[in-house]
């Protein structure tokens, strides 16, 4: 299955470039995209996306950029020119950032996926209460999406509970990346809003992101393959 077409992206959550690659190196860039994020970035730095798209992988930057528009549009152009697949912001920094963002990247003419963090997976209703949101996930989420639409983002991360709502909304071509993804043979963990593969792909997701199923396997290609006949 070429990368283009496989809905799998293995988040690449490590503590070291070493480990990172170590990891990549045991998985196809044929059959997933990778994921590098906060812990990977700030301990490696630009290094392991050169490392990751030497080996052929395409790769989502998940800095998840959160600030003033200026600053995220100059974020999101610095992760555009780095010539990764796809990069996030999350949706709460609200329209202007949001459209900042989109704005350098279309001025440059980047091709680079913006998408839009709304309520992360590991949040119940409570947590959201407790940051003062008196709503639930799924109308929070959509509340997000719709802004995320509104100014010209790709898709949207969300829990795979909310996608298929999503693509009521929004259609199919407006991005669904959804992680809390647990198959029939993980643990939680401390993902919240969880689905199967399966589950997920039926309920509209578009991108699955992946993370310690794959990654604490002892045999990450045979997990990815189990995943992949989850499908
Ligand atoms: O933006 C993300 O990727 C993300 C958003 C979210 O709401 N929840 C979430 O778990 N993630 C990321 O998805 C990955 C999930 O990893 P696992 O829980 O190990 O499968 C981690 O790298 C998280 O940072």
């Amino acid at each position: 299955m070429p990368s283009q077409t496989s809905p799998l992206i293995i988040a690449l959550d490590y503590s070291s470039l070493d480990a990172a690659l170590c990891m990549a190196d045991q998985l196809d860039p044929a059959r997933c995209r990778l994921k590098v994020g906060k812990e990977l970035f700030t301990r490696s730095g630009p290094a392991v996306l050169e490392a990751l798209h030497g080996r052929g992988f395409e790769v989502f930057l998940d800095l998840k950029f959160h600030d003033i528009p200026n600053t995220v549009a100059g974020a999101v152009q610095a992760a555009a020119e780095q010539g990764v697949w796809m990069v996030n912001v999350h949706a709460s920094g609200g329209r202007r950032m949001m459209l900042a963002a989109r704005e350098r990247l279309d001025a440059q003419r980047f091709k680079t996926q913006l998408i839009a963090v709304t309520v992360l997976t590991s949040l119940e209703r409570q947590d959201l209460a407790e940051v003062g949101l008196d709503t639930t996930p799924e109308s929070q989420v959509e509340r997000l999406a719709q802004l995320a639409q509104q100014t010209g983002l790709d898709g949207v991360v969300c829990s795979a509970q909310e996608a298929s709502r999503l693509e009521d909304l929004y259609g199919k071509a407006f991005l669904k990346v959804t992680p809390g993804i647990r198959p029939s043979f993980a643990r939680q963990a401390d993902q919240r809003r969880i689905l199967t593969p399966a589950q997920a792909l039926a309920a509209g997701s578009t991108h699955l992101v992946i993370g310690r199923p794959v990654t604490e396997a002892t045999d990450p290609m045979a997990a990815l393959e189990a995943i992949e006949r989850e499908l």
